[in-house]
């Protein structure tokens, strides 16, 4: 193996610059994993969420093995170490193996004098394990959640909290989107039992099958073809509540990477779709998967709280929002976003929130729906945001999806089920004014 491409420091460089510099691993790791072969790549991932996952654990745990805590330009020893412990602690990789590797982790980071280092506290750790274990069991580290956010999920969430952390320790399931426009489920399903793989029909999703167990979609019949896409169920469920309709106009905003614009096209593949998202680069990716499905949408980029800077004066039947949130319901599948949220993003992403809700109502006809959607399970972005926007907009009717005591649907992670997510259903009512 090449010096650079020794996995374990690759693994030591991203996390110090997620931990330390709030970078976002979805940037990174693909850069990271490009040269990579497919072996190398997975174990890459493997380690970087894993990592992340159980960060508070491995922090205590570095505590109890160092007497200083290394920095400065030795600080990504300090993380090669955390590598070096998850092996040992949550892998099948063989102990020796682990050691040997980790420790050739330090002449890749330029360090070849910590050799010594790593290889002593690792050792120690084995030798010790049991007693270190215990020495930081206690609730903080256990939860694996900074403490603004479990306060947070306790008061919001005083019967669910316990199970929300849970499943946001856990690995999530590999969730699928059959196109039923040119298979339906259970003929997709026979295709991939072929292969000698298997899955599982959501019952109230009707597009959605949970992957027995999760694979590269090279393994998947007919992927690139556009038969199939990956997209967590609960994700599903905004298309089923929108309900677009074949001829209708439809604005999808916030769209990128375009999930949600391909399975509108894929419900109503005559919809004429214009898909909004900021952040340009990320539009690129919505193309890409246009392209993929050989569908074709409007794709701009723009701000949602300016929309007559990119529809003029139009009117849509239907508007998505995937509004840009916490994230707090997929910390399963990027573990990274509990160390890179702060507590003061909630306030500023709720009033971003309700600032592209307003801008957006008036470019909804009468009688047209819009369904708001988030992967948080925060109520300043749910169901408190929807019952401001109620008291607001008297012209807006909630419909399909919870009270008006209550506005919207919230689903929380589970282990076999979808993420966490929220959905509100709103109707311009005529009459209502
Ligand atoms: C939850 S993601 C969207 C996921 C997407 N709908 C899908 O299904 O693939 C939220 C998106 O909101 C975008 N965003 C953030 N602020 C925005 C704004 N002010 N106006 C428009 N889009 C924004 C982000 O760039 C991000 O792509």
């Amino acid at each position: 193996m090449k010096k650079q491409n020794n996995v374990r420091s690759l693994a030591a460089g991203a996390l110090e610059r997620v931990v330390e510099k709030g970078e976002s691993l979805s940037t990174i790791l693909p850069v990271l994993q490009k040269p990579l072969n497919d072996k190398d790549s997975a174990l890459l991932q493997e380690l970087c969420f894993g990592v992340l996952r159980m960060l508070p654990r491995l922090e205590a745990l570095t505590g109890q093995l160092m007497e200083r805590t290394l920095k400065g330009k030795l600080r990504p020893l300090h993380f090669l170490i955390m590598v070096g412990l998850y092996q040992l602690i949550a892998m099948r990789v063989p102990p020796h193996a682990a050691l040997a590797e980790t420790v050739e982790g330090a002449v890749a980071l330029n360090r070849q004098q910590m050799k010594g280092l790593i290889n002593g506290v690792l050792r120690q750790f084995q030798r010790r394990q049991g007693e270190l274990m215990t020495s930081v069991d206690d609730a903080k580290v256990n939860y694996l959640h900074p403490g603004w956010l479990l306060k947070r999920l306790q008061l919001a969430w005083p019967d669910n909290w316990q199970q929300i952390v849970a499943a946001n320790n856990q690995r999530p399931p590999m969730w699928l989107r059959v196109n039923r426009q040119l298979h339906s489920r259970d003929a997709w399903l026979a295709l991939l039992q072929e292969k000698g793989k298997d899955a599982y029909p959501h019952p109230d999703e009707p597009d959605a099958l949970r992957l027995d167990t999760p694979c590269t979609v090279s393994q998947l019949p007919g992927f690139t073809k556009g038969w199939i896409t990956v997209q967590d169920v609960s994700a599903q469920g905004c298309i089923r509540l929108l309900e677009p309709q074949n001829g209708e106009t439809i604005l999808d905003l916030c769209a990128a990477p375009g999930g949600k614009t391909t399975h509108i096209l894929e419900a109503a593949p005559t919809a004429r779709v214009m898909a909004v998202d900021v952040d340009a680069q990320r539009l690129v990716r919505i193309t890409e998967n246009l392209t993929r499905l050989a569908m074709q949408a409007e794709v701009i980029q723009g701000d949602g709280r300016t929309p007559s800077a990119w529809c003029g004066e139009q009117q849509f039947d239907r508007i998505l929002i995937d509004a840009p949130c916490s994230a707090t319901g997929v910390i399963r599948r990027h573990p990274d976003i509990k160390w890179l949220r702060r507590d003061r993003d909630i306030d500023e992403l709720a009033a971003l929130q309700s600032a592209i809700l307003d801008a957006v109502w008036p470019h909804l006809k009468q009688g047209g729906t819009l369904v708001y959607a988030t992967c948080s399970v925060l109520p300043e972005e749910n169901h408190q945001q929807i019952t401001a926007f109620l008291s607001r907009h008297s012209d807006a009717q909630l419909t399909d999806t919870g009270t008006p005591a209550k506005p919207g649907l919230q689903i929380f992670p589970a282990p076999d089920g979808g993420d966490g997510f929220f959905y509100a259903k709103l109707i311009k009512n005529v009459n209502a004014v």
